[in-house]
């Protein structure tokens, strides 16, 4: 069957059928991102992120259990490995007794109408902390990376994983990772959100700092889209959709409401997502608590800006406050 037959997956899960719909604020729209640790007892607080912490296995049940109690619908998980265990490949990123698919395996047993999705990228847990595989000469080596990052998928979405989303930005993930879903034969029960237009923002600092993922040199603009570029944002969207993309993501979200319009245009029957990233978290907390607004209506504010501009889920670090002040 031909990759662009293939609906199933698009709204396989209950929690994804709100988001084929025209756009409200609900707690469906909601994903939260959880930082999961290799630390398996710890709770850790994150200093260049309020209110969020690096969590251990051992304590995500009774993290998680009050905020599904409270409506949450889905979570996207991102691991931190320990240190030793980064090598120039990446080798960590599907350990099965690593952060993520033990995380992923708890939460699918333990929730099993929470969605579970899983970021996807090499950056945490490569030495030099790039989102791919390097040449000799420090450029990206493309094809490995693309080959590297469908296995990690894979791996994640055996390992029970509802929605598998790749923000390392090489070319042609989307297709290498479909068809390796396809190949396994669960791309009907895993979902594929693209970060498509993914920008080489000043606004990561805080979660490079929460998920140890900082590139040890250079940057990563040879990859991410510059700030700028438009053209290269709609040309990135258009070819996520071509290659299977079941929901398409604009990050970082309050300084790119143009681009958010663009992929609703571009994508009008894709579910379109605008990930909230650590730095505007940290900003709004920041800007509240030196009394620029209050908290709530400024954080309702910028949700109803990214539904606006065209977007059907939003990932934010508010989550928890949401799903209170939406009750
Ligand atoms: N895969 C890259 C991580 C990436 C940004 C970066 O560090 O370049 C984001 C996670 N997908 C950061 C998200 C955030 O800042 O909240
Ligand atoms: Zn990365």
């Amino acid at each position: 069957v031909e990759i662009d037959s293939l609906l199933h997956s698009g709204y396989h899960h209950p929690a994804q059928r709100p988001w084929q719909v025209e756009r409200m604020l609900t707690k469906s729209t909601l994903m939260y991102p959880i930082f999961v640790t290799h630390e398996k007892d710890s709770m850790t607080p994150i200093s260049s992120m309020p209110n969020q912490c690096r969590i251990g296995v051992n304590r995500l049940e009774e993290f998680v259990g009050p905020l599904v109690a409270k409506g949450l619908q889905s979570v996207m998980l991102f691991g931190v490995p320990d240190d030793f265990v980064k090598d120039a490949f990446g080798t960590a990123a599907d350990d099965p007794n690593g952060p993520v698919i033990q995380a992923t395996r708890l939460l699918k047993s333990r929730f099993p109408e929470l969605l579970v999705a899983c970021d996807v990228c090499l950056c945490e847990y490569t030495s030099h902390g790039h989102c791919g595989h390097l040449n000799p000469d420090n450029t990206i080596d493309n094809k490995a990376s693309v080959r590297r990052l469908a296995e990690v998928a894979v791996n994640y979405a055996k390992a029970g994983a509802d929605c598998v989303a790749p923000s390392d930005m090489m070319d042609g993930r989307m297709r290498a990772i479909k068809q390796g879903l396809i190949d396994a034969g669960i791309s009907h029960r895993v979902s594929l959100m693209a970060y498509s237009a993914k920008f080489a923002s000043v606004l990561y600092g805080p979660f490079r700092d929460a998920a140890c993922s900082g590139a040890q040199f250079g940057d990563r603009s040879a990859y991410q889209l510059p700030p700028p570029s438009r053209g290269l944002a709609r040309r990135a969207i258009e070819r996520d959709v071509r290659e299977g993309a079941d929901m398409i993501m604009v990050k970082p979200a309050g300084f790119y409401m143009d681009i958010i319009r663009d992929a609703k245009d571009l994508a009008p029957n894709h579910p379109i997502a605008a990930y909230q990233v650590s730095g505007e978290y940290a900003t709004i907390h920041h800007a509240a608590a030196a009394g620029v607004y209050e908290l709530k209506p400024a954080v309702l504010e910028s949700m109803t800006g990214f539904l606006r501009a065209g977007c059907n889920i939003v990932i934010t670090y508010f989550t928890p406050e949401l799903l209170d002040w939406l009750s």
